[in-house]
């Protein structure tokens, strides 16, 4: 694939629990490289939204199209070979492995026919992109949780994605931290991954994201560059009265 194209495209998804639609009608597009965030108020939608492009949901109407392929009804398994990676707001690492080795078991897992030797090496590479170096050797019990994240980021890169989504990655860190967090993720970026993040934050939003949709109550309201969506009308009024911040 050339440089330029879509690396996810939805094109009218749409997500039903029994009586209550979740998402509803969502298209949008994310080009090769690009840093996408998806913000809403509580209960827009975004985590189902984030669920149906990883494959834990099905959607009830629309099309998936992951790097030019039709992935609607693949599992995520098949999702994840093809270049999906995703990394959880709940850190879930091995805790009594090393954090070497919990890089190392993604890289073994992540992509079928990986040697030891050669995921190990990947191991050490990743741990070097997400600043872990100097804790390869600690059990993952004993990480703070800036260094959970970090991990966490590091085993879902180890699967080789070319497109990651993270799910409230800020969640629970300081602001020192998160802007830490900040340079993680434009270091994911400069390695040649798409990234597709949801966030809470709005300073992390205007400082990460070339481009931005906005979810309210299930559909997207706006999408935009940040400054674009923040200063427009419906977005506004979706937030007022919300805890969010959006004007950072
Ligand atoms: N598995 C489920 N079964 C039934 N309803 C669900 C399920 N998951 C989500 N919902 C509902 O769907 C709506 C959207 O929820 P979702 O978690 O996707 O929103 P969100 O934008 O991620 O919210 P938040 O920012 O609070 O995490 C909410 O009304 C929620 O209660």
């Amino acid at each position: 694939m050339s440089a330029g194209q879509d690396v996810l495209r939805a094109e009218g998804l749409g997500k039903r629990f029994g009586g209550l639609q979740a998402v509803q009608d969502v298209s949008f597009t994310q080009r090769r490289g690009e840093v996408l965030a998806i913000i809403g108020p509580n209960g827009a939608g975004k985590t189902t939204l984030l669920n149906l492009l990883s494959g834990v949901y099905r959607p009830s109407a629309g099309r998936l199209h992951l790097l030019e392929q039709d992935v609607t009804d693949s599992p995520i398994e098949h999702r994840c070979h093809l270049g999906l990676g995703r990394a959880f707001q709940i850190v879930r690492p091995f805790p009594d492995m090393t954090v070497h080795e919990n890089v190392t078991v993604g890289a073994l897992f992540g992509t079928p026919g990986t040697r030891l030797r050669e995921a190990r090496e990947q191991a050490w590479a990743l741990l070097e992109l997400t600043g872990l170096a100097p804790h390869a050797e600690k059990a993952a019990h004993d990480l703070t949780l800036l260094q959970d994240k970090r991990l966490e980021v590091a085993r879902a890169l180890a699967t080789r994605p070319q497109v990651l989504l993270l799910d409230e990655v800020m969640a629970g860190l300081r602001p020192a931290e998160s802007q830490e967090a900040v340079g993680l993720i434009r270091s994911v970026r400069d390695s040649g991954v798409s990234v597709l993040f949801i966030e809470h934050i709005m300073p992390v939003v205007r400082d990460l994201a070339d481009r931005v949709v906005v979810m309210d109550q299930g559909r997207v309201i706006a999408q935009g560059t940040y400054r674009e969506v923040t200063a427009d009308p419906q977005v506004v009024s979706a937030y007022l009265g919300t805890e969010a911040e959006l004007h950072a």
